[in-house]
């Protein structure tokens, strides 16, 4: 039932693929002298989570939801109920791991069908329940949490059996899936049809289409193929007013554009059942490839060129030096050693490593776009290091979150945030959060290493990523990674300097708003726009049973 996921063990990110949690000893050690760690290596008094306390789920909402979904799709099993206790944010994890408290969601339903879906939402109307649609768990902001918004009982609703390739249409390249499809199952299914969807998060090993759909995810080649809410040509939702489809045509003057009230909705207007996305041809070829351009200010420039020319690889990736010269330590070694002394000698300073991967149709496309790359690349004056360090972060690609569990066990805090603004700003952007971090993590010996990197560039701006190590503050875990992401927060949203006035970026590029950033929501789109939202989730959702404390902090 559930596709090899095992629900039960959400503290690790894949417990079938442990081989792949290495990080040499050497690594470590030399990360614990980078991040100030005496500490590191002694993860401090974690446990696990306490059991949770009895379902409150009342006795006639069970009877009711059994006869919808039968006993099979419906438990309150304790183990099952703290597999689906929030998602995967470096706080979820702690919690998962015995600090603080934990929300636990009463009871877990895992409908077949749209019409089983439909059915489960009217019935907690009936009684009154929360419901928290849940994809593939993945939420880094909150979105999963087990809240209850005064009710007097939260159901998960899992959507993992909803995983099915529903038709594809080849001559107008559609494919229409299940909600509970997983990203990678996915493309295996269109793979057969010689197609594919282009969209690879670093979760898609876990994460669902609904899931892409309602956070408006963007994947490692967005640059290529877009941010999804590009791909969704079609919608279906479960809603407590009824089912709604949406999208009947490839563009429509049929008044607002309502797909994009769903997209992003993150499960407060309705849950997806069905969503109808946009494909593309397999690549026959693809080709990965690294440079070193010296310098931020540099590589900056040269993926803005890139974006601005129209010639962006489908994936680009720029790492600042921090990034880099990480990734160069991790790796180690006799051939390290020889890269670094090759980039002195061709004087590069500050190595920011430029990833491009190319996805084409044939030699002679993917010949003709490098070319034109590699010629606006030109004025940057960009090392090439060739198709092995493509390759290298690559096979790489999917290490992340592993590595994170091998880091959290060494008591490390480890943890992402995201943001994007237009170029003009991004060096302020980029100083705010970095400052912000930097003055709330340092102190009692600790030196918190702070990485960025652009991975989604666009004409006009690009996303900045933020990946934070620091030796965790033991006896206040919690607190400590709690004040340095709402310092982060509040730098975007230009709080911290009276200058600014307003927002520096968006409060989130792509990991969505969940319970984490709804309090900075306001400052983005205006207390019109948060009311325009609030009537919205009135209008469908009016008792206010869908996943409370999200997007709206007090809806
Ligand atoms: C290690 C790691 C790497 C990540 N990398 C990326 C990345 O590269 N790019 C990126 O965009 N994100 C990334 N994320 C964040 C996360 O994977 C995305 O937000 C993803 O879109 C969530 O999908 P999910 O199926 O896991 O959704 P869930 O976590 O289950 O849910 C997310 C939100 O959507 C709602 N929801 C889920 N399914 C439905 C549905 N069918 N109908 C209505 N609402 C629904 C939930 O209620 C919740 O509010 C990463 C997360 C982790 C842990």
């Amino acid at each position: 039932m559930t596709e090899g996921i095992d629900h039960r063990l959400r503290g690790r990110w894949a417990p079938h693929g442990a081989h792949q949690d290495k990080l040499p000893a050497r690594s470590l050690r030399w990360l614990s002298t980078r991040i100030g760690a005496s500490e590191v290596a002694s993860p401090g008094t974690e446990g696990e989570p306490g059991e949770p306390s009895p379902t409150t789920l009342p006795t006639a909402a069970q009877a009711d939801l059994t006869e919808i979904l039968g006993h099979e799709r419906l438990t309150t099993d304790p183990a099952a109920r703290l597999g689906r206790a929030g998602g995967l944010s470096y706080l979820d994890l702690l919690h998962q791991r015995g600090f603080g408290e934990l929300a636990v969601p009463d009871a877990i339903a895992l409908p077949s069908d749209a019409e089983q879906v439909q059915r489960v939402l009217e019935c907690c109307v009936r009684h009154d329940i929360a419901v928290v649609p849940f994809g593939g768990g993945t939420s880094v902001v909150g979105g999963v949490s087990a809240l209850r918004g005064g009710k007097a009982a939260v159901l998960a609703l899992d959507l993992v059996g909803l995983d099915q390739l529903h038709s594809v249409d080849p001559v107008s390249r559609l494919a229409v899936f299940g909600a509970g499809t997983r990203a990678l199952a996915a493309e295996r299914m269109l793979r057969a049809h010689g197609l594919t969807l282009g969209h690879v998060p670093q979760s898609a090993e876990r994460a669902s289409i609904g899931g892409f759909a309602a956070t408006r995810s963007a994947g490692q080649a967005s640059s290529g193929y877009g941010r999804f809410e590009d791909m969704v040509a079609g919608l279906r939702l479960a809603t407590p007013r009824g089912p709604w489809r949406l999208g009947v045509a490839p563009a429509s003057a049929a008044g607002p554009d309502l797909r994009a009230l769903a997209l992003g909705s993150e499960g407060t207007l309705g849950v997806l059942t069905e969503v109808t996305l946009r494909v593309r041809p397999l690549p026959t070829v693809e080709r990965y490839e690294g440079f070193v351009l010296d310098g931020w200010t540099r590589g900056q420039e040269a993926v803005r060129a890139l974006a601005q020319a129209g010639c962006l690889a489908e994936v680009t990736r720029l790492s600042d030096s921090d990034e880099t010269n990480v990734s160069f330590a991790l790796r180690g070694g006799m051939r390290t050693a020889a890269l670094r002394g090759y980039l002195r000698a061709r004087g590069v300073r500050e190595p920011n490593l430029l990833v491009l991967g190319w996805h084409a149709g044939s030699r002679a496309e993917l010949a003709r776009r490098r070319a034109v790359t590699l010629g606006v690349l030109r004025r940057f004056r960009p090392v090439r290091l060739g198709t092995a360090a493509g390759e290298a972060w690559r096979r790489g690609r999917f290490g992340g979150p592993r590595q994170r569990d091998v880091l959290l066990d060494a008591g490390v805090c480890v943890e992402t945030l995201e943001t994007a603004g237009f170029w003009s700003g991004l060096d302020r952007l980029r100083d705010a959060v970095r400052t912000a971090l930097r003055t709330e993590l340092t102190g009692h010996g600790r030196a918190p290493l702070i990485m960025c990197h652009i991975s989604h560039a666009y004409e006009t701006g690009a996303s900045l990523y933020f990946t934070v190590l620091v030796p965790r503050a033991h006896g206040d875990e919690l607190g400590q990674w709690q004040r340095a992401k709402a310092a982060a927060c509040a730098a975007i949203a230009g709080w911290s300097d009276p200058d600014v006035g307003e927002p520096l970026g968006t409060i989130t590029h792509h990991h969505a708003v969940g319970t984490d950033h709804a309090p900075y929501l306001e400052a983005e789109i205006g207390a019109l726009g948060v009311d325009v939202l609030r009537q919205l989730k009135h209008t469908l959702d009016p008792t206010g049973i869908l996943n409370p404390g999200k997007l709206l902090p007090d809806a």
